[in-house]
């Protein structure tokens, strides 16, 4: 069999999966590439890989794409890396701006700002803005330097009841059930071996990485998190179509 093709995210959050990737005998059946997650999205969809860790959000782009495991990157309640940080309260910003390196938070501010906060605001991708996007290793520690923050994966929660999953495990092709097996063996195993893998990270004051990857992110892509997953995709078909609606409204209505 030739080599499989893997992006996967290359935050904190990852570090469990490649530990266990790296310490299986898949390693030598993988070429593995890490990329921060709008990348894996772009390199899964243009089949520049065969599977990634990606953004849900790619579902979108690939309804044919298979999601090969029981595992992801998720949360029930906060996630403690993904955020909106801004220098006023949520119900007064009228500009937010996104983060490059996401997908899928992307959307969730967006559904969140629409239906949960009821807030018309205006979405940048660059320049300044009253409050932005950010996910990943960038937001640890990050107390006190904007006056407001707010968890996304803590107020999904308050709006549906739901836990959350960002990431999951997605195939572009169909890969060998033999290895799809190996493959999450190699997980649960990283998964299992957490304590290594957190006493092997830099030491730093201002973020528990103990409770980050023990209790914050929750891998297990269970039926609650499929639940959301599905959510999350019909609100953002919804969304993508009212925006869509409204740049083809004629003008003067
Ligand atoms: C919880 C996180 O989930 C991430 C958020 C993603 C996104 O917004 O597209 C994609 C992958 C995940 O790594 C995080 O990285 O902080």
């Amino acid at each position: 069999m030739e080599k499989v093709k893997v992006s996967a995210v290359s935050y904190t959050n990852t570090t469990p999966f490649i530990y266990g990737l790296q310490h299986s005998g898949i390693i030598a059946q993988l070429v593995l590439s890490l990329d921060v997650p709008s990348m894996c999205a772009h390199k899964l969809i243009h089949n520049e890989v065969d599977l990634g860790i990606v953004p849900v959000a790619t579902l979108l782009d690939l309804p044919e794409a298979e999601i090969i495991s029981d595992y992801c990157i998720g949360a029930t309640g906060a996630v403690n890396s993904v955020f909106i940080f801004s220098e006023k309260p949520i119900d007064e910003i009228h500009t937010l701006r996104l983060d490059s390196q996401s997908r899928t938070s992307n959307g969730l501010a967006q559904i969140l700002l629409r239906y949960y906060w009821k807030r018309e605001v205006t979405v940048i991708t660059e320049g300044v803005a009253d409050a932005y996007v950010e996910i990943g290793d960038r937001t640890f520690g990050k107390h006190g330097l904007h006056p407001y923050r707010y968890d996304l994966a803590a107020h999904w929660q308050q709006f549906t009841g739901l836990p959350f999953a960002f990431a999951v495990w997605v195939a572009n092709k169909p890969l060998p059930m033999s290895f799809v097996q190996s493959f999450n063996d190699a997980l649960a195993y990283g998964l299992a071996h957490r304590t290594l893998v957190i006493e092997q990270l830099p030491f730093r004051l201002d973020f528990d990485y103990r409770l980050y990857l023990m209790e914050q992110i929750d891998y297990q892509y269970d039926d609650k998190k499929k639940q959301a997953v599905a959510l999350y995709l019909k609100l953002m078909k919804e969304l993508d179509c009212t925006l869509t609606q409204k740049m083809q409204a004629p003008s003067g209505l």
